[in-house]
C-alpha cells in the first residue's frame, strides 16, 4: 500500500479542521496554537491568546489548571487520557470538557504540551436529563420508588451519624379504585398528580415526597421531630380533604377520596426496611381504624 506523508502545511490544515478545540502551549505555558473549533467553543481569536495568556486562563478554575498540570507531569509517559474538567469561555461560561494532552519533548527537552478538548456540555445534558428521569415518577413528577430506597439509606445513615431526629409518613389513598370506575383512568392519572400537588404544596424544602407505587406516596422528613411531623401529617389530609371537596367531589360520579397515613420517627437500632414496614404497619392501621 503506497504511503502517506504529511507535510507541516498539511498538518496545519488538519489542525484548524478538527471538530475538536486543539491548543498547545511553550513551555511557560502561554498559547502557541489555538484551532477553529477552539476559537468557536471559548469565543476567543487566536490572536487574543496566541503569545497573549497562559492556559491556565482558560480553565474554570486555578485548581482545575494546577491539577491537569500534575496529571500531565506525574504520568509515565506524560500524557493525560481523557481527563474530564472544566474551561472558563471568554463571556465566563463554564463549559464541561474532556481532555488529551501530551507534553512535547524535543532532542531530550521539553518544549511545551498540546491539548487535544472535548466539548462535552451537550452529554452532560442528556446525563442530567437520563439522572433526573431514572429518578423520576413520570405521572406525578415526584422522585420514584428507586430512589426513594436510595435516599432513606443515605440519609438514615446521616441521621445516626449525626443523632438527628427523622420521620417517615407513609401515606395511601382510600377509595381510589373508585376514581378509576367512575371517572375513568385519564381522570384517575389527574387525582393522582393532584395528590402530588397538595403534598408539594405542605412540604418544607428539606422534605423530600416519593411515589412509591400506585395510590401510594412516601414523606420522608429529614431533621424532623414526631411532633412537628403529626404536623405536617395533620396539614396534608386537612389540604387535601379541603381541596378534594372543593375541586373534585363536585365532579358528577366523584367517590369521596381521603388520604391514610402512618408516621413513623426511625429509632437508630432499625434497617430502613424496618423503618418502612413500621410506617406502612401504622398506615394500614389507622385505615382500618376509619373503616370502622
Ligand atoms: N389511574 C391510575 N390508577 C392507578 C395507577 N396506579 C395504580 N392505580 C389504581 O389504583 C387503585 C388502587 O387500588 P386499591 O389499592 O384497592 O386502592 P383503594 O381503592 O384506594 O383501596 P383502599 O386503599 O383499600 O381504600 C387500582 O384501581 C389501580 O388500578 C395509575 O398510575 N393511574
Amino acid at each position: 500500500m503506497e504511503k502517506i506523508s504529511l507535510v507541516a502545511t498539511d498538518l496545519q490544515e488538519l489542525i484548524s479542521l478538527s471538530p475538536d478545540p486543539i491548543i498547545a502551549v511553550n513551555r511557560a505555558g502561554i498559547i502557541v496554537m489555538f484551532n477553529i473549533a477552539a476559537e468557536k467553543l471559548l469565543g476567543y481569536s487566536g490572536e487574543e491568546v496566541i503569545g497573549r495568556i497562559s492556559i491556565k486562563q482558560i480553565f474554570a478554575t486555578a485548581d482545575q489548571a494546577r491539577f491537569v498540570n500534575k496529571l500531565l507531569y506525574t504520568s509515565p509517559d506524560r500524557n493525560i487520557q481523557g481527563h474530564e474538567t472544566q474551561l472558563l469561555s471568554k463571556k465566563k461560561r463554564i463549559i464541561d470538557i474532556r481532555l488529551s494532552a501530551k507534553l512535547i519533548v524535543r532532542d531530550g527537552e521539553e518544549v511545551g504540551s498540546i491539548g487535544f478538548f472535548h466539548d462535552l456540555t451537550e452529554s452532560k445534558k442528556v446525563e442530567l436529563k437520563l439522572k433526573s428521569m431514572s429518578i423520576t415518577d413520570s405521572l406525578t413528577g415526584l422522585y420514584n420508588q428507586r430512589h426513594f430506597h436510595a435516599v432513606l439509606e443515605t440519609e438514615i445513615e446521616r441521621a445516626k451519624r449525626h443523632f438527628r431526629p427523622l420521620n417517615l409518613i407513609c401515606t395511601d389513598l382510600d377509595n381510589f379504585k373508585q376514581v378509576n370506575d367512575a371517572l375513568g383512568h385519564l381522570e384517575g392519572d389527574k387525582a393522582l398528580r393532584f395528590v402530588a400537588n397538595t403534598i408539594r404544596k405542605v412540604l418544607r424544602k428539606t422534605d423530600m415526597a416519593f411515589r412509591y407505587g400506585g395510590d401510594e406516596f412516601m414523606l420522608l422528613l429529614l431533621e424532623t421531630c414526631s411532633e412537628e411531623a403529626e404536623a405536617i401529617g395533620r396539614r396534608l389530609k386537612e389540604s387535601f380533604d379541603k381541596r378534594w371537596a372543593e375541586e373534585w367531589s363536585p365532579k358528577r360520579g366523584c367517590p369521596l377520596v381521603s388520604i391514610s397515613m402512618g408516621i413513623a420517627e426511625f429509632d437508630r437500632k432499625e434497617s430502613p426496611k424496618g423503618l418502612i414496614r413500621r410506617a406502612d404497619f401504622l398506615m394500614y392501621e389507622a385505615k382500618n381504624r376509619d373503616r370502622r
